[in-house]
Order: structure tokens, then sequence, then C-alpha cells
């Protein structure tokens, strides 16, 4: 690790106007799992943001980093992909002040919010990337860093030419299978089916990886994606209490609709 500073101090916004992400592949071979967007930031969004990333912002650079050196403690590293506005981030990271939060999201609107809940509620054991995930954990993280990574309501893509969008994809889950200490957790929620079922099968070919509940038999499984129906399919776990639900999925509930946590463990 070089000496320069490992705090993200610069702002991706001007005036209120944010660019974000781009189309397509990013001309490393990877096709992102989010697209540019252009819009506002509320003020508050951008105060906190100034105010906050300089302090618990860490910056991406293409070189590996060491998370007990920034956080200042040897206790665990529990990664987030796709931190959104940040609530459920922040309750989780208040509610378990032993461990050691680092939040990836892309959204700078997103990441001001977040900054907002970290200033009112003091957290010192959660930071922010405003990068995209794929490239983070590929180029600093090191293996066996994490004991945990939540995956929480990834973007569905629900179109067939957009799947290949999805975050949730063999490589990308063989490289985050990698990060993970043995015994650490891969912890997936979704409210779209179709990509429930992609997180069983993707997760489940990952060799270093196990199911935390019972495995659905091959053939179970491979039903189950041929009729694109999860219905009496085992593997996917209950919704652990360190998992909050969010009012969007409360909601969803209430109307009947499904949730699927996909819980794996590194053998
Ligand atoms: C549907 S939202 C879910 C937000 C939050 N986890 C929740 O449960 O409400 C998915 C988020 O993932 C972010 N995202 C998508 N691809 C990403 C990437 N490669 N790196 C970082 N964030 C990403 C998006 O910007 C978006 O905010």
């Amino acid at each position: 690790m070089s000496g320069a500073p490992l705090i993200q101090s610069s702002a991706a916004h001007d005036d209120g106007v944010y660019i974000e992400g781009r189309e397509g592949h990013d001309g490393h071979g990877h096709i992102k799992s989010f697209v540019r967007r252009a819009g506002r930031m509320s003020d508050a969004q951008h105060r906190y943001f100034d105010d906050m990333m300089p302090k618990i912002g860490i910056a991406y650079r293409p070189e590996n980093i060491d998370l007990n050196a920034v956080f200042g403690r040897d206790n665990p590293k529990i990664l987030e992909i796709g931190c959104g506005m940040g609530e459920t981030t922040a309750k989780i990271a208040e509610a378990n002040p032993d461990s050691d939060y680092f939040g990836l999201e892309v959204h700078v609107p997103g990441v001001g919010a977040l900054c907002k809940l970290i200033a009112e509620k003091n957290l010192s054991n959660l930071r922010i990337g405003n990068h995209d995930a794929v490239e983070v954990v590929r180029d600093m993280l090191p293996e066996g860093s994490l004991s945990g990574i939540h995956v929480f309501f990834p973007d569905p893509w629900h179109k067939t030419r957009h799947k290949k969008r999805r975050l949730i994809q063999p490589h990308f889950v063989e490289l985050l299978a990698s990060r993970l200490k043995p015994g650490g957790y891969f912890h997936c929620a979704t409210d779209w089916e179709n990509y429930a079922l992609q997180m069983l099968d993707v997760l489940g070919r990952e060799t270093s990886l196990q199911n935390s509940v019972a495995n659905p038999t091959a053939e179970a499984l491979a039903a189950a994606l041929e009729a694109d129906s999860s219905a009496g399919l085992a593997g996917f776990a209950p919704r652990p209490e360190y998992r909050p639900l969010t009012k969007f999925e409360n909601r969803g509930l209430r109307l009947g609709h499904g949730v699927w946590d996909v819980i794996f463990e590194k053998k």
C-alpha cells in the first residue's frame, strides 16, 4: 500500500448535477450493472456529501487496501454492494457496533443521503466508496479480508436482453467469494423471483461456497429455472434479524409479493 491518502474528497457532482456510471463496457471487459443517470442532488445531500466524504469516503484506487488500518481495529469487515439511499446500511451498522461496514454505491444522491445518516447517528463503523463495486472488489480488497457480503435488492434488470447487467453473475461471485474468509457469509436478497432463482443457481455453482440451508437437488433447481418459479423450492433462507425490513419491502409483503434471501458460507 502506498502513502497516498485513502480518503475520498472529490465530489462527483457540480452545481447539484451529477453524472454517474457508463453505458455498456468499461473498456476493461466488464458490462456495467448500472447506467449513466443525470439528476439533481438535494441541498442537504450535497452538503453532507461534501462535509462527510473527506472523513469517511474511501476513494477508488487500483491497489489493495488494509481495512483494519482504515477502521483502526481488527474487527469483522462486512461489504455492502449497492446501498441505495442507505437506510438499511445505516441501521445495520448502528445495531452492530462491533463490526465494520464498507458500503459501495455509485448513485451520488444516495451517497449524500447515507453521509447524512452517518453524521446524524455519529457512526464510526461505516465507510463509503462512491465507485463501481466490481472494480473496488477486484482492485482494492485483498483475498480473505471480509467476514460478510451483503447484496440487498440489486437492480433486477427485468428484461431478458438486460440480464447480463445483473450483478450476481458467475465471474463476479467467484471474485467476491475469494475476498471472504473461511466461514464468512454471502447474503443476497431480492423481490424479483427470476433473480432469486439466478442467485441460488450462481451461488450454488461456486465451489468455494456452500448454502447455509438445505440445497435444492440439481433436478429441482433445473425444473424451477425452466418453470421460472420458486414454488416449493428448497435453498432460500429465512430473513435473518440483522437485515431490517424496508418500508418498500413491507408494503410488497402486505400485497402478497415475495422476498427471497439467499445466504451461502465460504468453505
Ligand atoms: C435497487 S437499488 C437497492 C438499494 C438498497 N440496497 C435497498 O435495498 O434499498 C440497487 C443499488 O445498487 C447500485 N449499484 C448498481 N450497480 C452497482 C455497482 N456496480 N457498484 C455500486 N453500486 C451499484 C445502484 O446505484 C442502486 O442504488
